[in-house]
């Protein structure tokens, strides 16, 4: 809230030097003495007075004068003859522009008889400038400064009060009405018009002045025969908080307050005489109410003292400049004007800062708006230009192109690959776990089999049989869910993926494609490695399924080889031992002889494989930390044969392939139904050609060698060679050595017929073997191959069985 200070009327007293005409006149004295800054004597003794004759003092004593006054009166600050304009800007009206800059209004008004000096001191001359242009050229100046923190809209009237009329003396609008309102007393119609520099005013002035009133008289050439009431309203705006107020300050020259009989005035100039004392006594009545405190004060007597009302009663700031001449001849002006400035010493003013808009005539605001919108569309125009230097400046200083719009597509395609990676992972997920549940199944399915015929009591049979069911059957949900989940976020993802393809196409269009194809490169192999992880978390679980199960099979291997062990011994002991029975366990043990060397030959083929890799990377075993510790032949007995992706059906372009749904039943089935399938072709010579017959063994995934039941039947061996025929099917034991033993017997070896496989499955281990070793299980040639004659025996599965001719 602004704060409010109470204040005088400042007073000052302006003493002009004799006149002309004063000079003229011997019978004059001066009247008024300036005792010092703020004092001064009216009407002092003759003795006081010194009068210079022939250049010697005389004194003289007019016998004629009634006594003396000798009045002593104190004002805010009284000037001397030999006082400028100049020292009454400085010492009256300059800190006046510092309280209107501040926020209050001001006013200042010249009040004197005529010819006593009032239009000298407000408006004085082009070589010595009054009061109104010394102010406002301050104001100016002081705008300037403040320019950076404040702005400021500046604009002016300048009217007259003539005959009660009240007159725009900028144009010719004829008379025009006052009329109050909140803000005080305004004149209707009346336009400001805005000024920039104080030159402006001058013109504005001289033009102003050209206009007012003016007629001579005895008292003064050019008398001015109205009030000029010259108003600055200004506008002041807090560029940083856009507080706005605005103030006015008023510079006021009356007209002269002498009697109507001293400018011997007839007719209208008597009219004009009485119309001006009519107004000045308004004033005079005013000053006078003001001075006793009274409330009520007659303001609406004139229209001079209505538009003074806030000058002199209201939220003003207000210096009152009493012109008058020291000469005796206006001996009653002088000591007219002295008591009224005495009695306007008296007058105290409420100060209050204005920040509210105060109303300012509409015309004012409509040019002003225009002025303002003009400046807009400069500046932005301005503005315009500057950004586009700015952003030209930028691009110069990075790698030429705009980083707004480099980051903007990082944005974007980090979104688009962020969704698609979501997206793949959930459905790498949703198949992880299908694959998981699938392999656990089958794993469940083969422990029951062997649980079944390892089982003797058929009730606890059936109750793990029951188990097992359900627990299949929960399995079967869990799947069912999984698979239910798949093709929505399939789909989601497919449409995840078109988009990034589209966005690839996009970028290749880009201004700063060359940076952004790098980036997007870069989230290329991110997914990559986001699905690569979780294929390897993938293999880790089923790779876990796997360990688990096989202890499981180890143990009761181990506990079926000893019941077997002991029931042999008690046959033997017992006596009861058949041929048959003799004839089954060497058959078991052959096989788990069979399995063992059948498990080493594997081993050596990976320890090939590895050497081939490892060669192909440039390394030995020896700079292989793991491998050139240990001999090849502990080698085998140390490492445990691993899985491959094949056996457990994990390979990365399964786990990547669209999952539809015969894919899916596709891979339900190859875990339905054992899927380690040798076919074996034996080829044998029919008129010097090779004829293929294809014998197909049937073997379960992950049955122990040893264990397996392989089956040859008539169904299963094609081919036309009827003795090979015969032979295969005579083999119940199909193996590797068991088909070798089993030609050897039948005497086909002799007949030069060479078997060889035609199902390898590509595995991605056997492609890469492809890619380091320059040949592939199938393209390899059979070992032996350099002497030109084909292998008695290739099978298939080619890296783990071979035999050698
Ligand atoms: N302080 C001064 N020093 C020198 N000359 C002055 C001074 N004051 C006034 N004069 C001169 O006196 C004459 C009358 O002054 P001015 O016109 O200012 O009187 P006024 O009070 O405005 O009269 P009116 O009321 O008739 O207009 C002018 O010629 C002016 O130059």
């Amino acid at each position: 809230m602004p704060a409010e200070q109470h204040t005088n009327i400042k007073v000052a007293v302006r003493v002009r030097p004799y006149n002309s005409r004063e000079l003229e006149n011997h019978n004059q004295r001066c009247i008024v003495k300036v005792m010092d800054r703020s004092a001064l004597l009216f009407d002092p003794d003759e003795e006081d007075d010194e009068f210079f004759f022939q250049g010697t003092k005389q004194h003289y004593r007019d016998i004629t004068k009634k006594m003396n006054k000798k009045l002593t009166m104190d004002f805010d600050r009284v000037f001397d003859i030999d006082n400028t304009n100049q020292d009454l800007f400085e010492e009256c009206t300059a800190p006046l522009v510092d309280a209107v800059l501040n926020g209050y209004n001001c006013s200042v008004f010249v009040y004197g008889a005529t010819g006593a000096g009032k239009t000298f001191t407000m408006l004085g001359s082009e070589a010595c400038p009054g009061l109104t242009f010394l102010t406002m050229r301050d104001l100016f100046e002081k705008i300037q400064m403040q320019n950076d923190v404040r702005k400021f809209d500046v604009g002016v009237s300048y009217l007259e009060v003539y005959n009660e009329q009240v007159m725009n003396l900028l144009t010719k609008t004829g008379p025009m009405k006052l009329r109050e309102d909140a803000n005080g007393v305004v004149v209707s119609g009346l336009r400001l018009t805005p000024i920039y520099s104080a030159e402006e005013l001058l013109k504005m002035l001289a033009l102003g002045n050209s206009n007012r009133t003016q007629h001579p008289t005895d008292a003064n050439a050019e008398s001015s025969r109205s009030h000029a009431i010259f108003q600055v309203h200004i506008r002041i705006t807090e560029r940083k908080t856009d507080t706005k107020r605005t103030v006015k300050l008023s510079m006021i020259d009356l007209a002269g307050s002498e009697r109507a009989a001293s400018t011997k005035g007839i007719g209208v100039r008597f009219k004009e005489g009485a119309s001006i004392n009519k107004s000045l006594l308004a004033l005079g009545n005013c000053i006078n109410k003001l001075a006793d405190g009274l409330k009520h004060i007659p303001y609406r007597d004139s229209n001079l003292t209505r538009i003074l009302k806030d000058s002199l009663g209201g939220n003003c700031r207000t210096l009152m400049v009493a012109n008058v001449s020291m000469s005796s001849l206006t001996y009653e002006d002088t000591y007219n004007t002295l008591k009224y400035a005495s009695r306007a010493k008296k007058i105290r003013t409420t100060l209050k800062q204005n920040v509210l808009k105060s109303k300012m005539p509409t015309e004012f605001y409509v040019k002003k708006i225009d002025e303002v919108v003009g400046e807009n569309e400069r500046l932005k125009e301005r503005n315009k230009t500057l950004e586009a230097k700015v952003s030209q400046l930028e691009r110069a200083g990075s790698n030429g192109f705009d980083p707004a719009e480099i980051q903007a597509w990082y944005s974007r395609i980090d979104a688009v690959y962020a969704t698609a990676k979501q997206l793949q992972e959930r459905v790498l997920g949703l198949r992880s776990k299908i694959k998981n549940i699938n392999y656990r199944q089958t794993v469940k399915k083969e422990l029951e089999e062997f649980r079944k015929l390892m089982s003797i009591d058929q009730r606890v049979c059936q109750e793990d049989y029951l188990r097992f069911v359900n627990y299949m059957s929960t399995l079967n949900n869990q799947m069912e869910k999984y698979k239910e989940e798949l093709p929505a976020w399939r789909t989601k993802m497919e449409s995840a993926y078109q988009e990034l393809e589209s966005l690839k196409r996009e970028v290749n269009k880009a201004k700063a494609y060359q940076i952004l194809i790098v980036y997007v490169k870069y989230k290329d192999l991110d997914m990559q490695l986001a699905k690569q992880n979780m294929f390897n978390s993938h293999v880790s679980a089923i790779n876990q399924e796997l360990v688990e199960n096989s202890d499981l099979l180890r143990k009761s291997f181990r506990v079926a080889c000893e019941v077997l062990n002991q029931a042999y011994d008690r046959l033997e002991d017992g006596q009861v031992l058949t041929p048959e029975i003799q004839s089954v366990y060497e058959r078991l043990q052959r096989k788990m002889r069979f399995a063992d060397s059948e498990a080493n030959i594997k081993m050596v083929e990976m320890d090939s494989l590895a050497t081939n890799q490892r060669l192909a990377s440039g390394k030995t075993d020896d700079e292989h930390p793991a491998i050139s510790s240990v001999t090849g032949s502990a080698k085998k007995r140390v490492r445990e044969p691993e899985p491959t992706d094949d056996d457990l059906h994990l390979s990365m372009e399964e786990f990547e392939s669209q999952d539809t749904d015969s894919d899916s039943d596709d891979l339900h089935r190859t875990f339905k139904r054992p899927r380690n399938l040798n076919e074996t072709q034996v080829l044998g010579v029919s008129n010097g050609t090779y004829k293929p017959i294809t014998a197909t063994v049937t073997k379960p995934k992950k049955m122990p060698q040893h264990m397996v039941t392989d089956l040859l039947s008539d169904q299963n061996v094609r081919g036309s060679n009827d003795a090979m025929k015969k032979a295969l099917l005579k083999s119940n034991h199909f193996s590797a050595q068991g088909l070798k033993r089993t030609l050897a017997a039948a005497s086909i070896a002799k007949e030069n017929v060479k078997f060889t496989s035609n199902y390898v499955r590509k595995s991605p281990r056997a492609l890469v073997a492809k890619a380091l070793g320059g040949s592939s299980t199938l393209a390899r040639k059979p070992l032996g191959s350099a002497t030109k004659e084909p292998p008695v025996v290739k099978f298939n599965r080619a890296a783990s069985f071979r035999l050698k001719k």
